[in-house]
C-alpha cells in the first residue's frame, strides 16, 4: 500500500480534524489504498516538528495550544515554514493556515514553496485559490504536481470537483447560493432571538467562523468563493475586488424578525453570472427572500450552490459549509485526488 507523508502548515481546527481521523480511523485510508503519516507540522502557538518516520498524533494533539514543540526531537518553538514545506521528507503539504482576502499571504507562498520543490498541495485556505488560482495550478502543472483546493468553497461538500467532472458537458451560464456557514448559521440564530454579537460568538465555538468574523459577516469571505467559482465554472478572470460585496452587518435583530412576520428570511446571496454580452458580472448582498425560495430553507451552517445550465436548468448542491471535520473532509478528498494522479503517472 502506498504511504503518503504530510507536511501540516497550521494546526487549528481542520488540520487538527484531519490528524485525528489520521490518528483515529486509520481503516478509512487502507480502504481507499494509502496510508497517512504525518512528517512534519508547523504552527505559530507551536512552532514547528519534523520527525520523518512519523509524528505521534495522539501526542502532539493532547498538547494544549500555546504549548511549544521545542524540546520534541525535531522539534523548535519557531514555525520555520519556508524550511520544513522545502526541505522536510513531505510527499504533501496540507496549507491549513489564516486565510488573507487582501493579498492571500503567507499561503500563497506556502504553497509556492511546496510546488516548487515537488510536493503536491491540498488546502482549505481561500487566498491563494481566489488570488492566485490559475498561476498556482499552471505552477504545480509545469512541476508535475498537483494542487487541489476543494474545501476552498463549501468545505467538505463537493462542489468545484463536482461541477468539473459532472458538469463539464453543460454549459453554465450563472452560479447562485448561499456560501458562508457562519453568516447563515448567524442569521438563523438571530431569527431565534439571539444579538449578532451573541450568535457569532456561537460560531466561533463551532468553528465556522473565520480567525477574523468580520470575513464572514462582512461578506468577504463570500466574495472569495464567489470569484473561485467564476474564474472556475465561467471562464472569468475576475479577482475578488471585482465583486460588489455587501455583508448582512446592517441587518438588526428588527430587521430579522419583520422579515420572518411577513414570510421572508434573510439570506447572504453570492452570485457570479455571464450577461448576454459575455462579461461575467458577480455580486454578493443579503437579500430577504420569501418563505418558498428554494434557499430559504438552507439553514445552520448548511450551504447551497445552485448551477444554471442550458440542458438540465438549474442543478443544486447542499451540505455542510463550513465545520472542522466537514472541512478536514474536502482535504481528504483532495489527497484522493493527488492519489489518483500518482496512479495514473505509474501506469502511464
Ligand atoms: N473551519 C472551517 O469551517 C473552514 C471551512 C473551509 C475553509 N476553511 C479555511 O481553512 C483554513 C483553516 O481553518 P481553521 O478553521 O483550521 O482555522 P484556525 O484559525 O482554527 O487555524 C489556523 C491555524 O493556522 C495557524 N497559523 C496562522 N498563520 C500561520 C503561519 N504563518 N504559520 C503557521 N501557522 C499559522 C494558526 O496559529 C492556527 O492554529 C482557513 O484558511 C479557513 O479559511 C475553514
Ligand atoms: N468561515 C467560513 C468557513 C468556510 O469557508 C464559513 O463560515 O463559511
Amino acid at each position: 500500500m502506498t504511504t503518503y507523508n504530510l507536511a501540516l502548515i497550521g494546526f487549528g481546527g481542520v488540520n487538527r480534524a484531519l490528524a485525528e481521523l489520521i490518528c483515529d480511523e486509520p481503516q478509512r485510508f487502507a480502504s481507499l489504498g494509502f496510508e497517512l503519516r504525518v512528517v512534519a507540522i508547523t504552527d505559530l502557538a507551536f512552532g514547528s516538528l519534523v520527525q520523518g518516520d512519523g509524528i505521534d498524533l495522539a501526542a502532539v494533539l493532547a498538547m494544549p495550544r500555546g504549548t511549544s514543540f521545542d524540546g520534541l526531537p525535531g522539534g523548535s518553538s519557531d514555525p520555520r515554514n519556508e524550511d520544513v514545506i522545502k526541505n522536510s521528507p513531505a510527499d504533501i503539504v496540507v496549507e491549513a493556515t489564516f486565510t488573507s482576502p487582501i493579498d492571500g499571504e503567507p499561503a500563497v507562498s506556502h504553497v509556492r514553496w511546496a510546488i516548487e520543490s515537488g510536493k503536491h498541495v491540498v488546502t482549505t485556505n481561500k487566498g491563494p485559490v481566489a488570488l492566485r488560482g490559475p498561476e498556482l495550478s499552471k505552477l504545480a502543472a509545469t512541476n508535475g504536481v498537483r494542487f487541489e483546493y476543494e474545501g476552498a468553497v463549501m468545505s467538505g461538500t463537493p462542489v468545484i470537483r463536482l461541477a468539473h467532472k459532472m458538469l463539464g458537458g453543460l454549459e453554465l451560464t450563472a452560479v447562485q447560493g448561499i456560501l458562508n456557514g457562519t453568516s447563515n448559521y448567524v442569521l438563523g440564530r438571530m431569527e431565534a432571538g439571539l444579538r449578532l454579537d451573541e450568535a457569532i460568538a456561537e460560531a466561533q465555538d463551532l468553528g465556522y467562523a473565520e480567525a477574523d468574523p468580520t470575513a464572514d459577516i462582512g461578506g468577504s469571505d463570500v466574495r472569495l468563493k464567489v470569484a473561485i467559482l467564476a474564474n472556475e465554472l465561467l471562464g472569468a478572470s475576475m479577482n475578488p475586488s471585482d465583486v460588489e460585496t455587501t455583508g448582512i452587518q446592517d441587518i438588526k435583530s428588527d430587521d430579522v424578525a419583520k422579515a420572518l412576520a411577513s414570510g421572508h428570511r434573510w439570506k447572504l446571496i453570492g452570485e457570479a453570472r455571464r450577461e448576454a454580452d459575455g462579461r461575467v458580472v458577480a455580486t454578493v448582498k443579503p437579500i430577504a427572500l420569501q418563505a418558498d425560495h428554494p434557499l430559504a430553507g438552507i439553514s445552520g451552517a448548511t450551504n447551497a450552490v445552485s448551477f444554471t445550465t442550458d440542458l438540465l436548468g438549474a442543478v443544486t448542491v447542499s451540505g455542510p459549509g463550513a465545520g472542522r471535520v466537514e472541512t478536514a473532509y474536502a482535504l481528504i478528498s483532495d489527497i484522493m485526488a493527488v492519489n489518483e494522479f500518482v496512479k495514473g503517472a505509474v501506469r502511464a
